[in-house]
């Protein structure tokens, strides 16, 4: 196969793991909705360059952790369908780290927006 072609499946098989997260998890919708109301946020109060970048790394690591939570799941199901505890540790500490990151990113949601929310409020009242 030459190597513009694989290159080209290589991205087609990525693209439909983001597809197959989406379509199947819940989670993974939800997050995506979630990271689509921020930035829509982010344009309305015209955040700054450096809270643009910390907030798009933020939205990629809950993505991503969400699809690698998504694959470890299909793998630990793959593995058994039985009742094991092994099983039970990989999907909890993978639904654990999700959780951990999705926490941190409304603290740094918190951060970023707040500043703007408060300005916005005291113009508003000014205003009025
Ligand atoms: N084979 C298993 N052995 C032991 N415990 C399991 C096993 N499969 C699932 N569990 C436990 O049940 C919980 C729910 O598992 P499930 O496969 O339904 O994933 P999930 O939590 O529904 O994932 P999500 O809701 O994020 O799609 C796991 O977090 C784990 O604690």
């Amino acid at each position: 196969m030459r190597k513009r072609e694989r290159l080209r499946k290589s991205f087609s098989h990525a693209w439909s793991g983001v597809k197959a997260a989406i379509q199947a998890e819940r989670n993974m919708r939800i997050h995506v909705l979630m990271a689509a109301i921020v930035v829509i946020a982010a344009i309305i109060f015209k955040i700054s360059k450096i809270e643009w970048l910390i907030l798009l790394i933020t939205i990629g690591i809950v993505l991503s952790l969400e699809m690698i939570n998504t694959a470890i799941e299909r793998v630990v199901d793959l593995a058994t369908d039985e009742y094991h505890p092994l099983a039970k540790a990989a999907k909890d500490i993978a639904a654990g780290a999700v959780f951990l990151f999705a926490f941190i990113s409304i603290i740094i949601g918190v951060v970023i927006f707040i500043p703007h929310l408060v300005h916005f409020f005291k113009y508003s009242l000014h205003f009025w």
